[in-house]
């Protein structure tokens, strides 16, 4: 398989530099540079709002900058990592808290253009809406209304020419109105992102165990067989392509039939799930156990040469031949005999397994509780 590697270009470049390359502070300064971008596109409404009607532009640019730098600076406190140490480290809350200030003191300078503020405010509490709880949006809300209120208090009594307090009180009312409709939009939302995210969970919990159920045998717990017979089929072609060999055993638990006879069904269970336990325990990481059917089970030894594959069926051997299961005043004991051998270039799996199972059959024959390799 060739594998297609393409160089960044320029765009991807800045946009890793701005953005980092790490996931979820991507998200974070996206959304921390839009705020910047949407504050840009406010800041220039009352800068020509003010210009349109002859407003004194001065201190229109000291708020310019407050209000830019402000965002710019928790773009720079995210980008740097500081805000991670933070319980909020998107800085959402803090980012809208300083932005409605800045929009209050925008008011109080924009006299007769002041109007354009409220948009300004309602981008804000959109903008906190997708991502904080109901109960958030709504603290900040009564927040913004409080100083919006304090600040229309203030102006219609400082310059009641430019701020009329009857003018100031329609105001007013019109915030107290939209402000709550937003924080039940944003409830709303909340809520809808709270039923999102545990279907999400749920559904991925069910596809987990529909795996688990795909490629799982329920009783033992390892691999079942349709699950290693892909498995095989993979080393094969990899061997293939490679020219590298892998080793695999059959191991059958010895007159396990006598088990059932004479313990019932349930000890024969009982010695299935401890054979898997032990066998799992005996091999290396990088082995793979499954249950072939019945009291027969497959290791796949990847990678594997003869002498080692062999060390560690024996050493499989060994561990299920000191195995105890109890069973009420008893402690059962069982052996298993196993057939191993090695995938040769050009052949079957069908071919390397029915070695394996020749070489399980002799060790049967000898006399069971050995492993016979060829
Ligand atoms: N308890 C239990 N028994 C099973 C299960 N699957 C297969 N068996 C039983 O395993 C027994 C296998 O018996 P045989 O194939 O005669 O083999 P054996 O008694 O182990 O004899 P040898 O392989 O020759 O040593 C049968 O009695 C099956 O019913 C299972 O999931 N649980």
């Amino acid at each position: 398989m060739t594998r297609v590697t393409t160089t960044p270009g320029w765009t991807d470049r800045l946009a890793d530099l701005l953005f980092t390359t790490e996931p979820v502070q991507r998200i974070r300064l996206r959304q921390a540079s839009l705020a910047i971008a949407l504050m840009a596109i406010c800041v220039c409404i009352m800068q020509y709002a003010a210009w349109v009607t002859g407003v004194d532009q001065g201190p229109l640019w000291w708020w310019t900058v407050l209000s830019l730098g402000g965002l710019l600076t928790a773009y720079l406190l995210i980008r740097c990592g500081w805000s991670k140490r933070l319980a909020d480290p998107s800085l959402t809350v803090g980012q809208m808290v300083f932005a409605i200030a800045s929009g209050a003191i925008g008011y109080s300078m924009a006299g007769p253009v002041r109007g354009a503020t409220f948009p300004i405010l309602m981008i804000i509490l959109v903008f906190g809406m997708f991502q904080l709880r109901a109960s958030t949006t709504l603290r900040i809300s009564l927040y913004a209304l409080g100083l919006f209120g304090l600040t229309m208090a203030a102006m219609s009594q400082w310059k009641p020419a430019v701020y009329p307090p009857a003018v100031e009180l329609g105001h007013f009312l019109m915030l107290a109105c939209t402000l709550p409709a937003v924080s039940i939009l944003a409830g709303r939302l909340s809520r809808i992102r709270h039923r999102l995210a545990q279907q999400k969970t749920e559904l991925a919990e069910a596809l987990a165990q529909i795996q688990s159920m795909a490629t799982r045998d329920e009783l033992t717990g390892l691999l079942n067989r349709r699950h290693m017979q892909t498995l095989l089929d993979q080393e094969v072609q990899r061997c293939q392509r490679s020219g590298q060999s892998f080793c695999v055993a059959l191991l059958d638990i010895d007159h396990f039939k006598r088990i059932n006879d004479q313990h019932g069904h349930g000890a024969g269970d009982a010695v299935l799930r401890g054979f898997s336990d032990v066998a799992q325990a005996a091999i290396r990481a990088s082995d793979v156990l499954a249950r072939w059917g019945g009291e027969e089970f497959v290791l796949l030894m990847a990678d594997a040469r003869m002498p080692p594959a062999v060390a560690g069926v024996e050493r499989v051997r060994e561990h299920v031949e000191a195995l105890r299961v109890p069973m009420g005043e008893r402690m059962l004991q069982t052996s298993v005999s196993a057939g191993l051998t090695q995938h040769r270039p050009g052949e079957s799996l069908e071919q390397t397994l029915e070695r394996a199972d020749r070489l399980l059959y002799q060790a049967k024959n000898e006399g069971r509780n050995r492993v016979l390799y060829g």
